[in-house]
């Protein structure tokens, strides 16, 4: 990845708190990542909410379904080590202490959602930085399934999940929601965090 991609994100988080990059990962990069996902479609279950030791299921919330990361698989790693250069690099300019990367796979079958929510409660866990690597070719926008980030200002920016492209914005600033995808929506979610004091 290119040095620019890095300093971007930096600069990004340092100032307005949220950046989308389309191309993180390559077309092909890409599509190796949702292929393995794919043959591994029956490990998927479905996400939960609520923080350690509440986690319960609701449908009215969320109905993706996640995977962990298989470090063995030559696409998965590829995307870790993008993501560890990420962290390393928030580390070295931002200071930001981060000392691992929480990640899984999601998908969110036809008709899914997820509905406007906070990633991180302020302090109330370790979750600093979250990021989205989204793995679907040809998406268009009459297929839904947007990420709305909820801005400070009070407007809201519209994300498509788009092949490649990487979402990385602050867990404790933004409230977002995943609208309605009509068609299956495939990603790469995670959590850069700090260590737990
Ligand atoms: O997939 C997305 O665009 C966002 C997912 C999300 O908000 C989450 O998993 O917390
Ligand atoms: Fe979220």
């Amino acid at each position: 990845m290119h040095a620019d991609l890095y300093t971007a994100i930096a600069d990004a988080l340092a100032g307005q708190g949220w950046i989308a990059l389309p191309g993180f990962l390559s077309e092909a990069e890409a599509a190796a990542l949702l292929a393995h996902a794919r043959e591994r479609r029956e490990g998927f279950s479905r996400a939960g909410i609520g923080r350690e030791g509440l986690h319960q299921l609701n449908a009215a919330i969320r109905s993706d379904e996640v995977l962990w990361l298989d470090k063995e698989d030559a696409a998965d790693q590829l995307a870790l080590m993008r993501l560890e250069a990420v962290r390393e690099m928030l580390n070295r300019d931002l200071y930001l202490g981060l000392v691992e990367l929480e990640c899984h796979l999601a998908v969110y079958p036809e008709g899914s959602f997820y509905a406007r929510h906070i990633d991180q409660h302020r302090n109330q866990d370790t979750r600093v930085v979250t990021i989205v690597l989204y793995l679907n070719p040809d998406w268009q926008p009459e297929h839904g399934g947007q990420l709305r980030l909820y801005l400070d200002d009070g407007s809201h920016q519209d994300i498509q999940p788009e092949a490649g492209k990487l979402v990385v914005f602050m867990s404790d600033r933004f409230e977002h929601e995943v609208l309605p995808a009509r068609r299956e929506r495939w990603s790469l979610t995670g959590w850069f965090r700090r260590r737990k004091l």
